[in-house]
C-alpha cells in the first residue's frame, strides 16, 4: 500500500492536506461557537456578530477544503488504480508460460476488476479519511488541552485504547479478506466459464445449467463479501461502542468541572461538540485501521511484481545449423509421460512434419521448443547451445507459432496480423498472398479494416486460421512452427499456404498434421511419426 501512496505522492499529499486542513477548520468552528455564546451570555452584540461572519467564513473554507479534497482524492485513486493495473500486467510477464496457465483467466479478470475495487474501498477511500479524522483528532485534543489539561489527560488515554483495540483482530480480518478474495476469483471464473458456454448450454436446451450456475457461483462470492463485511462492520460497532462510553466519561468530568466552576457554561456546551469530534475521529481511526488489514490480503495477491516489466536481454543468434532434440523425456504429470527418449533433428531451412494420433505429444514437443516447458529430461539444443540458456522470449524472437486454436482478438483483421507494428505494404501483401487470405479480404468492402468479432467469431474457421498464418509470415521469423494450422483449411487453400511454406528455402518448418497424402509427405525433408509415450522412427 505504501508503495503506491508513494507512486502517487503530488496527488496523495494534496488531497491529504486539503482533509487535514478542511477538519482542523472544523475543529476551529466549534471554537468559534464557544466565543459565540460566550458573546451572547455577555450581551456584546458587536463581538457576537463578528464572530458570527468568522463561522461563515470558517465553514465556507471547510467547503472548499472538501471540494478539492474530492478532486485531488478522485485523481489519485485514478491513478493508484491505473498503477496497481499495471503492475498486475507487469507480473504475469513475469511468469513463465507454465505458471501463468496454472491460474484461469477468469481469476486474473478477477483480479483486475474485483480485486481493484475492493482496494480502492478498503485501502484508497479510508486512507483519506483517516487523514481528515487524525486531522480531527489531533487539533480536537490540542483544543481541549487548552480548555484544561484533565481533558487532555482523558483524551490521550482513550486515544490509546481505541488504537490498540483494531490490532487484536486485524489478523482474523486478514484471514477473512484471503478467502474473500479466493472465493470472488473463483466465482468470476465459473460465470466466464458458462458465458464462454453459452451456445453450448442452449443448444442442449441447458438454460437452467446457466441460470442456476450463475447463482451458485453469485452466492458463493456474495456470501464471502458477507461474511468479510459482517466481519468488518462487527468489529466497527463495538468499536463505536468504545467511543460512546468514552464521550460519557468526558461528559461526567465535565460535569465535575463545571460543578467546581472550573470551566465556564459557554465552554462545557462547546467543549461537547469537540468531543464529539474527537471520539467520532478516533472511532473513523479504528474502524478504518480494520478495513486496512483487511485489504492486506488483496495487495499480497495482486503485487506479484511491483515494479516495471524487466525485459528479457534479446541476444539470440540466428540459426546456423539447426535445432536437435536429444533423448528428450516429458511429462505433465511425473506418473503419465508423454515424450520418451525422442531424439529428431531440424536443420536450417528444413521441412519437417510431425504425425502420429491424437494426443501422443505433437503440440507437447512444439511447446518445449518454444521454451514453454522447461521441466524435460535430455537436451534440446539451439545449434550448440542448450536451449534452456535462453528465455522463452529470446527464442519466440526468431520463431512463429501457429497454434491449433487460433485466437484473435477483438478488432481489425489488420491489428489482427500486424499487432500494432508498421509494416511496409509489400510485406502485407506478401503476408496476404502466402497466407491465402487476399482472396477472402477481396469480398469483404472493409478489407483489411473489418472487425473480427469477439474471438474472431465473424469469421469462418478458415478464416481465422489464414490470418492466424498471415500474422506469422509477416512477422518473418525464420522458424516456422505450425501446429494443425492449415486443418481448418479447404484442399485448395490448404495447397496454397503448404505450397508457399515449403517453397520457402529460409524458413525452417515444423509442421504438425493429421493428415499427409504421400505426395504431401515427400515434399518435407523427414516426417517424424509420433507414437503415444514412445518413440519416433
Ligand atoms: N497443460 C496440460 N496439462 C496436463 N496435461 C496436458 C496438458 N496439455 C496436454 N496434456 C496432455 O498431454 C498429452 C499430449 O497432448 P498434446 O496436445 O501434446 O497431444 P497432440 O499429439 O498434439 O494431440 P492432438 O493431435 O489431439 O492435438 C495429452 O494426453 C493431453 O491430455
Amino acid at each position: 500500500m505504501k508503495y503506491y501512496l508513494k507512486k502517487c505522492w503530488p496527488t496523495v499529499t494534496a488531497a491529504s492536506i486539503c482533509m487535514v486542513v478542511a477538519y482542523g477548520l472544523q475543529v476551529c468552528t466549534s471554537l468559534v461557537q464557544i466565543q459565540i455564546t460566550q458573546g451572547l451570555l455577555d450581551g456584546d452584540l458587536r463581538a457576537f456578530t463578528i464572530r458570527i461572519i468568522l463561522l461563515l467564513l470558517t465553514w465556507l473554507a471547510v467547503v472548499l477544503c472538501l471540494i478539492a479534497e474530492t478532486f485531488f482524492h478522485g485523481r489519485a485513486v485514478r491513478r493508484m488504480n491505473n498503477a496497481l493495473r499495471r503492475d498486475m500486467a507487469a507480473g504475469l510477464l513475469h511468469k513463465t508460460h507454465q505458471e501463468y496457465h496454472k491460474q484461469e483467466s477468469g481469476e486474473y479478470l478477477s483480479q483486475f476488476t474485483n480485486d481493484v475495487n475492493q482496494i480502492e474501498q478498503m485501502a484508497w477511500t479510508p486512507f483519506f479519511t483517516i487523514m481528515g479524522s487524525a486531522a480531527q483528532v489531533v487539533f480536537g485534543i490540542v483544543a481541549l488541552a487548552s480548555i484544561h489539561w484533565l481533558l487532555l489527560v482523558i483524551s490521550l488515554v482513550i486515544a490509546l485504547v481505541m488504537i490498540f483495540v483494531p490490532r487484536l483482530f486485524s489478523k482474523r480480518l486478514g484471514t477473512v479478506g484471503t478467502a474473500c478474495a479466493a472465493s470472488q476469483a473463483d466465482s468470476v471464473s465459473k460465470i466466464k466459464d458458462l458465458l464462454a458456454g453459452y451456445d453450448v448450454l442452449r443448444f442442449f436446451g441447458k438454460d437452467e445449467r446457466f441460470t442456476s450456475g450463475v447463482d451458485a457461483a453469485s452466492d458463493s462470492m456474495e456470501q464471502a463479501k458477507y461474511k468479510l463485511t459482517i466481519n468488518k462492520d462487527g468489529i466497527g460497532c463495538g468499536l463505536a461502542y468504545v467511543s460512546a462510553v468514552c464521550q460519557v466519561a468526558v461528559v461526567i468530568l465535565l460535569g465535575v468541572l463545571i460543578l467546581n466552576d472550573m470551566i465556564s457554561l459557554a465552554t462545557f456546551m462547546g467543549t461537547g461538540t469537540i468531543c464529539a469530534g474527537v471520539y467520532n475521529g478516533l472511532n473513523q481511526v479504528s474502524k478504518l485501521a480494520v478495513s486496512f488489514s483487511a485489504s492486506k490480503p488483496y495487495f499480497d495477491k495482486i503485487t506479484i511484481h511491483a515494479g516495471e516489466a524487466q525485459l528479457p536481454d534479446f541476444g539470440l543468434p540466428t540459426l546456423q545449423e539447426g535445432i536437435t532434440v536429444k533423448d528428450v523425456s516429458f511429462g505433465y504429470d511425473e506418473k503419465k509421460p508423454i515424450l520418451v527418449h525422442m531424439n529428431a533433428e531440424f536443420k536450417k531451412g528444413g521441412k519437417y512434419a510431425l504425425t502420429g494420433p491424437s494426443g501422443c505429444g505433437k503440440s507437447t514437443l512444439l511447446k518445449i521448443l518454444l521454451g514453454w516447458l522447461p521441466g524435460y529430461q535430455g537436451k534440446v539444443l539451439y545449434d550448440e547451445r542448450d536451449v534452456r540458456d535462453y528465455t522463452p522470449e529470446q527464442l519466440q524472437q526468431k520463431m512463429s507459432y501457429i497454434e491449433q486454436n487460433v485466437f484473435l482478438f477483438n478488432t481489425t483483421i489488420r491489428e489482427n496480423i500486424t499487432l500494432g507494428e508498421h509494416f511496409t505494404d509489400e510485406q502485407m501483401e506478401k503476408a496476404l498472398r502466402d497466407s491465402a487470405l487476399a482472396g477472402d479480404l477481396a469480398n469483404m468492402p472493409k478489407g483489411l479494416d473489418t472487425p473480427v468479432g469477439e474471438e474472431g467469431n465473424a469469421l469462418s474457421g478458415g478464416q481465422k486460421q489464414r490470418v492466424a498464418i498471415a500474422r506469422a509470415l509477416i512477422h518473418n521469423r525464420s522458424i516456422l512452427l505450425v501446429d494443425e494450422g492449415t486443418s481448418a483449411l479447404d484442399q485448395k487453400n490448404a495447397d496454397i499456404v503448404e505450397k508457399s511454406l515449403l517453397s520457402n528455402p529460409d524458413l525452417t518448418l515444423i509442421l504438425i498434421s493429421h493428415h499427409l497424402s504421400d505426395e504431401r509427405k515427400a515434399q518435407f525433408d523427414h516426417v517424424y511419426e509420433l507414437t503415444p509415450a514412445s518413440s519416433i522412427v
